[in-house]
């Protein structure tokens, strides 16, 4: 008793939970070994809004990562979490101020722009008739800006020529557009970003299909 006992960080996760996805990448590229505790979005109403996992996360939502002794909430603040604390693991920010700014800005026009428009809770709110479209338009008007800003500053990546927080966030967007049947043609970088990705050995542990709780009939 009184030994400090390093525990491996748990990451509470749902397999196609698209910012549960942005923080497995950022863990898999750090090389942060970390248990996953499942927590399914579907079963029973939603496991994110039992008692138990409220107290994990007041915003019922995944992920959450329980590391270092502490427990983080919101995939952005986890993923910049991990950056601050292991700065020379895979670096995923970029040095130059500006860079920065721009992974930033593409991060937060997906995090706080698109994605929670496309959200389960939010869908359920629209109802059944109407998601589809919904999600669609949100997505397309999000992408609109998304391929404007990766005009001015992709290379191989996102920003510049090495993958940065940017790229977590934008491939498991990506995903979520083919699950809603959004036109994709219209752009071209996000596409070659996300096939210049798709095979990334960090990126493919992180796929929905490689999760422990991905329904076995869906997983290759
Ligand atoms: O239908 C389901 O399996 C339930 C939830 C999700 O996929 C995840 C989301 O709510 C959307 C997202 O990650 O952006």
């Amino acid at each position: 008793m009184g030994d400090i006992v390093e525990t491996k960080p748990v990451l509470y996760s749902y397999w196609r939970s698209s910012c549960s996805w942005r923080v497995r990448i950022a863990l898999n590229l750090k090389e942060i070994p970390y248990d996953i505790k499942a927590v399914s979005l579907i079963k029973g109403g939603g496991e994110q809004h039992c008692n138990e996992y409220r107290e994990v996360n007041p915003m019922e939502q995944v992920p959450s990562l329980c590391i270092d002794g502490h427990t983080l909430v919101e995939s952005l603040n986890i993923m910049h979490y991990l950056e601050e604390t292991r700065p020379n693991q895979r670096p995923l920010m970029p040095q130059d101020c500006f860079k920065r700014a721009k992974v930033r800005e593409i991060c937060e026009v997906i995090s706080a722009g698109i994605q929670p428009l496309q959200n389960l809770i939010v869908l359920i709110y629209v109802g059944e008739e109407k998601k589809k479209e919904w999600a669609q338009h949100w997505i397309t008007r999000g992408f609109r800006a998304v391929e404007k800003l990766l005009s001015a500053c992709a290379g191989k990546y996102c920003v510049g020529d090495e993958i940065t927080l940017a790229d977590c966030c934008l491939v498991p967007q990506v995903f979520n557009a083919r699950r809603f049947h959004v036109d994709l043609r219209p752009f071209p970088i996000i596409l070659r970003i996300d096939r210049e990705l798709e095979n990334h050995p960090a990126f493919r542990a992180a796929h929905p299909s490689s999760q422990p709780d991905c329904p076995p009939e869906v997983a290759k």
